[in-house]
């Protein structure tokens, strides 16, 4: 008989009982079957022993239910151990692609590592080359030192006598050190990409002191300690969107430039084409479009943009809206951002997140009239809309820049984390959530390869700050003006107390992950649409936007969110309390 498979048909008749351990291809046991067999031993063991039985048969069964148990231990272990190697495999993935970006710059700045390499990789047979091509490079080399010597000997004199002569109360001075301004020097030539994005503290600074008269305390030199401020952005292709916020004077920090303004839009030439959308199965919006179309065209000669569906709809009004113009495809919707220069949404803020979804790129303005039952992001009245019209065609108008977030899914299957599926904007939040499954979700969260935590609950909510009084206010997180860029993490019904909900800055990459030991995938959806499945070891890479939406205010960015937060949610509505409280002498 095979030690893996028992089939017996008692003596007395009793059923046939059947235990197989099946071994799949490859060559692991699935669980499934392990259940199987371990039941099967256990209904064996569970008949009634009657007397002349074989006890054979009994130490058998026992043998082959130790059997099974180890199975399951091993398909367990499996588990983790595939968890852990997924695991390895993300980490070695990150330090080689980082090892790669290191390189790269490296070798792009550092003239004499790239020597180091290359007298390293080169043969002995090729040393004497070498040793040709680098004298003559010593030498410039050498010559070089000499003359950023004499250049900052004679600074360090000019300084002297411009301080002699009481030109100037504070004034920086080169490090005298010349290996340190050589080096300077020389990053201003090759770093200039650098020099936009960092700032060097390669001077140092000399004050005078004021309460001091006499000569050699007025040459007293206070010497600050040499620092340099830089800040990184994700990945190359962040480069172009770093912003100059710090500057360094006089060996003080501060912030000239903030990244949350007011933002004036002011057009400098007359806008053309206008792309009208509209919330589908409404009638007062459709009446509204109709008039709003016809005044753009004849009152404004402008040229008028809506979805086919609309064109539709209009030309069953009359047959005069044939100047209007749509599309055939989504390939034609992909280049409608070139052709626009203006949107106006009609609907609620349902509508607006439609409008930024037809967008993958860049963003036209959006001119969002309010025709739902909130208005979170719809500020403009429909019965003034020829006025406000009027004055957004005429600017300059006060814009809110609404930030984004870029979401890619990342499969287990792939190679690194740059294989990924298209990726998805959204205006609102991206949601992780356990979708029919009644188990908790098991999500592991990183920010920039920093562990986060792990959310055991019904799922995670990853929120732009426009997106704060949608679902994630639902699910507790706050309310934060738009302007502030950040990425709210807000766990929806985390299974813990202190579970507490974060805003984390605009910069990073959150990435939320599947691990392998989950009882159940989650699934992602992107502002309340397009449902994707996360499956064990499957990722969702989440980070802010280049292409922000611009949206027109009524008044402006502040004013505009604390109206809709006082309107939409009456936000802090409580009855004032009666002066009849306790007087002064009460006290
Ligand atoms: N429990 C919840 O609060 C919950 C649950 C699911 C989805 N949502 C939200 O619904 C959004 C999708 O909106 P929809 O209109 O396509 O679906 P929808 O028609 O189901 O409307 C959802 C509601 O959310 C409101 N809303 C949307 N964006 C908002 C914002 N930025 N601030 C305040 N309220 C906002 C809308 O005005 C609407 O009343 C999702 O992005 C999500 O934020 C909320
Ligand atoms: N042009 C469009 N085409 C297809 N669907 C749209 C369009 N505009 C809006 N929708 C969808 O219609 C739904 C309702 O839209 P919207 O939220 O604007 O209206 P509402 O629910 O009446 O208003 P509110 O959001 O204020 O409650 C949303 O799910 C939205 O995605």
């Amino acid at each position: 008989m095979s030690p893996s498979k028992l089939d017996s048909t008692d003596s007395f008749g009793h059923e046939e009982a059947s235990v197989s351990c099946s071994k799949p291809e490859n060559g692991c046991v699935d669980s499934l079957s392990i259940f199987h067999s371990e039941k099967a031993v256990e209904e064996l063991l569970q008949q009634t022993p009657v007397a002349g039985m074989d006890e054979h048969l009994i130490e058998f069964s026992e043998a082959l239910r130790t059997v099974a148990k180890a199975l399951r231990r091993a398909a367990e272990g499996k588990a983790s151990a595939q968890a852990e190697a997924a695991e390895w495999k993300r980490r070695y993935e990150l330090e080689r692609t980082r090892n790669i970006q290191m390189e790269q710059k490296v070798s792009g700045n550092n003239n004499c590592e790239m020597l180091q390499h290359w007298w390293i990789r080169s043969s002995l047979d090729n040393a004497m080359d070498m040793l040709r091509i680098m004298l003559p490079c010593l030498f410039f080399w050498e010559v070089g030192k000499e003359q950023n010597k004499r250049i900052a000997e004679a600074r360090m004199a000019e300084q002297f006598s411009a301080e002699k002569n009481g030109d100037i109360d504070c004034e920086r001075v080169k490090n005298s050190d010349n290996q340190s301004m050589l080096q300077n020097e020389s990053n201003e030539h090759s770093e200039t990409g650098c020099m936009k994005h960092g700032i060097w503290s390669h001077e140092v600074l000399r004050d005078r002191e004021s309460d001091s008269n006499s000569n050699a305390d007025r040459n007293k030199i206070m010497r600050k300690a040499s620092f340099k401020l830089s800040w990184w952005c994700n990945g190359e292709n962040g480069d172009q969107h770093k912003h100059d916020i710090v500057s360094f004077e006089r060996g003080n920090i501060t912030t000239a430039e903030r990244s949350s303004k007011q933002i004036s839009l002011k057009w400098e030439s007359d806008p053309q084409t206008v792309l009208i959308l509209t919330k589908p199965n409404s009638v007062s919006v459709r009446i509204l479009c109709v008039q709003m179309v016809r005044w753009l065209r004849e009152r404004k000669k402008l040229n008028v943009y809506v979805e086919p569906r609309v064109k539709v709809e209009l030309l069953a009004e009359s047959s005069n809206f044939s100047y209007v113009q749509t599309w055939k495809d989504d390939s034609e919707i992909s280049h409608l951002h070139m052709k626009v220069d203006l949107v106006i949404t009609l609907g609620g803020d349902g509508t607006v997140l439609w409008a930024a979804s037809m967008f993958k790129g860049p963003v036209p303005p959006i001119v969002p009239f309010s025709l739902g039952s909130l208005g979170f992001m719809t500020p403009f009245h429909s019965e003034h809309f020829k006025d406000c019209l009027d004055s957004v065609l005429r600017g300059p108008i006060s814009i809110t820049l609404r930030h984004r977030l870029l979401c890619r899914v990342v499969r287990d299957a792939a190679k690194n984390e740059y294989e990924t599926e298209e990726p998805f904007l959204v205006l609102n939040e991206v949601t992780i959530d356990r979708g029919i499954s009644s188990y908790l979700t098991n999500l592991e969260c990183y920010c920039d390869n920093s562990f986060v935590t792990c959310v055991q609950g019904d799922g995670l909510i990853l929120s732009t700050t426009s997106g704060s009084t949608a679902y994630s206010l639902a699910a507790g997180g706050s309310m934060v003006h738009p302007q502030v860029p950040g990425i709210l993490f807000t766990p929806i019904c985390p299974h813990s107390l202190s579970f507490r909900p974060l805003i984390l800055p605009e910069h990073v990459t959150v990435r939320i992950m599947v691990p392998f030991n989950s009882r159940s995938p989650a699934w992602a959806s992107f502002d309340g649409k397009d449902r994707k499945l996360l499956a064990a070891g499957d990722a969702l890479l989440c980070s802010m936007a280049p292409w922000p939406v611009p949206t027109a205010c009524q008044v402006d960015s502040t004013n505009d969110f604390l109206r809709s937060i006082h309107d939409g949610l009456h936000w802090n509505l409580r009855k004032t309390q009666s002066f009849d409280g306790p007087r002064d002498r009460d006290l």
